[in-house]
């Protein structure tokens, strides 16, 4: 397999204190990922590494083929790239409906510098739909953001990700507040979206992570501690002390 994103030796102090040691990974172009591990080991600085809100102070990050360094690009550019970030909270417009939220965000992809007057055309009031369905939100298209559960305001900033067709997608613990049948779904969901795409999901709730059923690293002080099966790095002496024996 291919990597579509390799992480080499990277590096990043704060202060002097060293939240990312000379961290190097890799992650296949349809690939599901889940990155776990204690707090402060380094996942949320590894995504802002990626995305550009923070630079390393050694190693490289390598796109795509022929590998591009992404180190050379500002965040908009990789977000160009089709590099897609999901934070924890989702951040929908409330007052907007369903289908508003994802017009919104198609019209923002497909032209970044907004153009007053743009009008829907029939291709992306189909695409609309598209994204809707695929995210599970097809029967709520004309219900206002605000007015959906958290589970599905989150499938909906899914939805808007997808409207700039990633490559990869970053997710920030998306079980965290979910019942347990919007859970079920979204591992659907993210499943199903990674047959496609890469997805890198960090969580901490180690049921999803089961569901999930993919590659697992876990990272300990900003490095790879162990990586494999999830069964395989849960016996891993290592993981059970700094992570899950605590
Ligand atoms: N901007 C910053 N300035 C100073 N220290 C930082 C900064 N960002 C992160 N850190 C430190 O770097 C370490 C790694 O933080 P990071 O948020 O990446 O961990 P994490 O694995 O995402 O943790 P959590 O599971 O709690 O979200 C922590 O010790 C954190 O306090």
């Amino acid at each position: 397999m291919s990597a579509l994103l390799e992480v080499d030796g990277i590096s990043v102090s704060f202060d002097g204190f060293r939240a990312i040691n000379n961290l190097s990974f890799s992650i296949g172009a349809a690939e599901l990922r889940a990155v776990i591990g204690p707090n402060g080991a380094g996942k949320t600085t590894f995504m802002d590494i990626v995305t550009g809100k923070t630079r390393p102070d050694a190693g490289d990050v390598k796109w795509g083929t022929p590998p591009k360094s992404l180190l050379r690009m500002n965040e908009a550019q990789i977000a160009r790239e089709g590099i897609g970030r999901k934070f924890q909270r989702p951040t929908v417009f409330e007052d907007q409906t369903v289908a508003d939220n994802l017009t919104m965000a198609l019209k923002a992809a497909r032209s970044p510098f907004a153009v007053l007057g743009w009008r829907p055309s029939q291709a992306s009031v189909e695409k609309v739909a598209g994204l809707a369905s695929e995210v599970g939100l097809a029967a709520q298209v004309g219900r206002k953001a605000g007015e959906l559960s958290h589970g599905q305001k989150q499938w909906l900033e899914i939805g808007m990700l997808l409207a700039s067709d990633p490559r990869l997608l970053l997710v920030d613990e998306p079980a965290a507040g979910m019942t347990l049948a919007e859970r079920e779904q979204t591992t659907a969901l993210l499943v199903r979206l990674a047959q496609t795409r890469a997805v890198v999901v960090v969580e901490h709730d180690m049921d999803f992570v089961r569901r999930l059923n993919c590659k697992v690293t876990v990272l300990h002080q900003g490095s790879v501690l162990a990586e494999g099966s999830l069964d395989h790095v849960t016996r891993n002496p290592d993981v059970i002390e700094v992570y899950l024996g605590r």
